[in-house]
């Protein structure tokens, strides 16, 4: 995203960001990029001072100019209430929160007295990290994701508009939904995987340094956001739980199948009635639902060739990689690295589209790189 004030923004401000963290400082730093008047709030002093520092917005002082929006970013446990506090601190604001549960939040809200609550618009933009804190903070952050804006009987048309503007001026791409319907879309492709992701890399807390020490690609991408914060993710989970609980009872049924399988292969041997059917099953259930994965821009997602090339661990190799390729007039689309435990060698993984991978593989072997066969 441009750094410079663009001056285009449909957002004009003063905007009020509530929980200055991951979330709320990205937004911060979007809407600064763009020239919008932003103020910071956060229980914590510390992390109102982080995103500040890294240039999310000024800390908000009590004489401030009165917000048209305010943004709640704090943890889906909380938010019903901070919201609560701002619809009534700024009658003329609409106000928004990002959490990652959108029905529990609203019925908190319409439980409580007085609160007018057509000017609470409830959302969630589908970015993030698995880190916290503004220090990972990013104004690009939500730049071609989806931010789910949720709709109900009773919400003021201006409010609605308010929102979406917000997302559309970070780069995201707004999508209306029940908070119903969003609650069940996220419990599978957001709060399902975190679970699956935190089963699997938790099965490795007692493994031995051996196994360990044999781990490729495949665990890393499947572990990724177990890096995640418990506190966070305990609050989503909880705040999502019936949702949660039917997708997760799904993969129990699936377990079960797949467990009974495995049991006659283990006794009666591999080949044992049904044993590879139902091994069969999983997998190419898997490939199925994986292809339907919408890619970057939501083509399908293996539109480039990879060509893969051992990199000497040593200062600057890399480097002179990135530049040798530029030599040879290939653009890199995308870019991975592999580490091989205790080898002094890297697989650099480089995509390329695939009228250029041949010419790649070739030019890079004359140059005297070590390309590994597709
Ligand atoms: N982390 C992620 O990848 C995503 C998170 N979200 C949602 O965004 C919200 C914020 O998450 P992150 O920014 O990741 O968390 P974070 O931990 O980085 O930031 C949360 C901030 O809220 C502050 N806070 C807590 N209680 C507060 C209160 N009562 N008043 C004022 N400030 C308070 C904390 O001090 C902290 O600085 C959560 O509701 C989360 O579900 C949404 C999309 C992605
Ligand atoms: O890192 C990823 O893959 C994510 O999907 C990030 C994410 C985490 C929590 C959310 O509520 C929304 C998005």
């Amino acid at each position: 995203m441009n750094a410079e004030p663009s001056n285009v923004a449909a957002t004009h401000g003063p905007v009020r960001i509530v929980g200055a963290g991951l979330l709320g400082a990205s937004i911060g730093l979007g809407l600064s990029a763009q020239g919008v008047p932003v103020t910071l709030s956060d229980a914590s002093p510390t992390a109102q001072a982080l995103a500040r520092d890294v240039g999310a917005g000024a800390i908000a002082r009590t004489e401030d100019a009165v917000p048209t929006l305010v943004v709640v970013a704090v943890p889906p446990d909380v938010a019903a209430q901070v919201v609560a506090g701002e619809l009534r601190a700024y009658p003329g604001a609409v106000v928004t929160d990002v959490a990652s549960v959108k029905s529990v939040i609203l019925a908190e809200l319409v439980a409580m007295d007085s609160l007018d609550l057509s000017r609470y618009v409830g959302s969630h933009p589908m970015a993030g990290r698995e880190r916290s804190g503004a220090g990972a903070a990013s104004a690009d952050l939500f730049v071609g994701r989806p931010w789910v804006i949720t709709t109900r009987a009773g919400l003021h048309p201006q409010a609605l508009l308010a929102v979406r503007s917000l997302a559309v001026d970070l780069g995201a791409g707004p999508v209306q939904m029940t908070p119903a319907e969003h609650d069940d879309a996220v419990a599978l492709v957001s709060h399902l995987p975190q679970l699956m992701a935190s089963l699997t890399a938790g099965r490795l807390v007692e493994a031995p340094e051996a196994a360990l020490g044999l781990a490729g690609q495949g665990l890393r991408d499947v572990t990724r956001i177990a890096a995640s914060d418990p506190r966070l993710w305990s609050a989503i989970l909880t705040g999502n739980a019936a949702a949660v609980g039917t997708h997760l009872r799904g993969v129990r049924d699936d377990l079960d199948g797949l467990l009974e399988a495995l049991d006659r292969a283990a006794v009666d041997g591999p080949l044992a009635l049904g044993a590879i059917a139902g091994m069969a099953g999983v997998i190419s259930a898997g490939n199925d639902g994986a292809a339907r994965i919408p890619g970057k821009h939501g083509g399908l997602r293996k539109r480039y060739s990879e060509v893969t090339v051992l990199v000497p661990d040593e200062p600057g190799e890399l480097g002179r990689l990135f530049t040798e390729i530029g030599e040879i007039g290939v653009n890199i689309e995308d870019f991975q690295m592999e580490h091989a435990t205790r080898q002094r060698v890297g697989m650099a993984i480089v995509s390329v589209i695939p009228a250029s991978a041949t010419t790649l593989e070739v030019a890079l072997e004359e140059r005297g790189w070590r390309v590994v066969a597709p």
